[in-house]
């Protein structure tokens, strides 16, 4: 089997997806997985198409480099393993930051890598991860080519306006600006739209990744006006361990007041708060509704509060809205926070159908609903190979 390596490298994490390009890309993966608790304890789970399920401990050695280093020897032979005539022709990366330069995928080469070094400080939770993953790859298996594809770059058709913060020229001009996120997902979406909401598609459309990380992008003719997510991914929604949003007074307080330094706030506003840090209970949204505590109650509330703020927010920078849309973790799973931000919303003219809702349906808008609202599974892995395939005229 010829096929794409798919990598999505975390700080503790490695998912992966393989897709079979002959006789054309597959659409779905014919394998996909993660490797789970790289420094700690790893394993590796993965299902094939078929849904069959794997399991099996990673063995590890050495500094943290090392260590995904080994992690991906497992899978290469796990993969062959499984797959026995398997080709890997490409791989396929997530880097989360390709700043103003990146607009599009691009060959990654290490004058290419090195560039993109240059924004880990921007994307300290994901970049410097993915980057390893690619550098890992290239030294295990150098022959094969391999594509970065970007979260920022689908916010790169956004007006000037809605990229600019309120700084001095100086700053700006230094690319101190909104870049966006989410953005292989928010593609994904956009392309399966005109099938699930018809000519609505191209008019004012918000998309809502919840997941882990959680943004929003408002989007007019399926291309991104507005984001959530600004310069780096804790701007915007609360999350489940990142603040969102937050007023900039709050972090000159626990600096002035409470002697927090530049790596205390990167901890307390990535890692420990958002659905963590208000439930005191757990990030996971699964937990929280399962959860008769009014802490988690509360965290779930304002998770769906500051979505339906936010989508008063990017409805305005859309020009309306015909249709609103959930993907993610949680906006594919979690009927409550739909149905919550839903209620919210009626002043907008969104308006559900409780039992489409609850069977999580493609369309769950009500026969009254003004605005067209969907549930939209992503697949960003999917996207990847899909621009891999096409950078490499395959
Ligand atoms: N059935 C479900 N009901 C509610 N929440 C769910 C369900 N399945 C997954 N989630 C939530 O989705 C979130 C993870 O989203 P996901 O998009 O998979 O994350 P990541 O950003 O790591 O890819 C978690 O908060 C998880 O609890
Ligand atoms: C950009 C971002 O927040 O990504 P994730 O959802 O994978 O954390
Ligand atoms: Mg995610």
């Amino acid at each position: 089997m010829k096929a794409i390596l798919v990598l999505n490298a975390g700080s503790s994490s490695l998912k992966f997806a393989l897709f079979a390009t002959e006789p054309a890309l597959a659409e779905q993966p014919a394998l996909a997985g993660q490797i789970e608790g790289i420094g700690a304890t790893p394993e590796l789970s993965a299902r094939d198409a078929a849904g069959k399920r794997y399991q099996e401990p990673v063995t590890t050695t050495g500094e943290q480099a090392e260590q995904h280093r080994d992690a991906l020897t497992h899978l290469f032979r796990w993969l062959a393993a499984h797959n026995p005539d398997l080709e890997i022709v490409a791989a396929g990366h997530r880097v989360v930051h390709g700043g103003e330069r990146y607009s599009a995928p691009v060959r990654l080469s290490e004058a290419v890598l090195r560039e993109l070094d240059e924004f880990v400080p921007l994307a300290p939770l994901h970049q410097p991860h993915n980057l390893r993953a690619v550098r890992a790859v290239a030294a295990l298996l150098p022959e094969i080519p391999q594509v970065g594809c970007f979260d920022t770059a689908f916010h790169r058709t956004q007006p000037a306006l809605a990229q600019a913060f309120a700084l001095p020229r100086a700053i700006s001009a230094e690319g101190v600006k909104r870049y966006g996120f989410h953005g292989l997902s928010y593609d994904y979406v956009a392309r399966q739209l005109p099938e699930v909401v018809g000519e609505r598609a191209s008019g004012a459309v918000v998309i809502a990744h919840l997941g882990n990380g959680a943004s929003m992008c408002a989007l007019r003719d399926g291309k991104s006006v507005a984001s959530t997510m600004g310069f780096t991914a804790v701007e915007g929604l609360m999350m489940g361990t990142r603040t969102g949003s937050l007023d900039p007074g709050v972090l000159l307080y626990l600096m002035e007041q409470k002697g927090m330094d530049a790596k205390a706030l990167t901890k307390l506003l990535y890692k420990e708060s958002g659905l963590l840090g208000v439930s005191g209970i757990s990030q996971d949204m699964r937990t929280l509704l399962a959860s008769p505590a009014p802490e988690a109650k509360e965290a779930v509330d304002l998770f769906c509060y500051r979505i339906a703020r936010e989508l008063g927010s990017l409805a305005a920078a859309a020009g309306g809205l015909d249709a609103l849309v959930f993907t993610g973790g949680i906006g594919e799973h979690a009927a409550p926070v739909r149905a919550k931000v839903a209620e919210m919303a009626a002043w907008l003219g969104v308006d559900i159908d409780v039992s489409a809702n609850d069977a999580q349906q493609l369309r769950i808008d009500s026969a009254d609903s003004r605005v067209a609202v969907a549930v939209v599974p992503t697949n960003e892995e999917g996207m990847i190979a899909r621009y891999t395939m096409e950078l490499l005229g395959r």
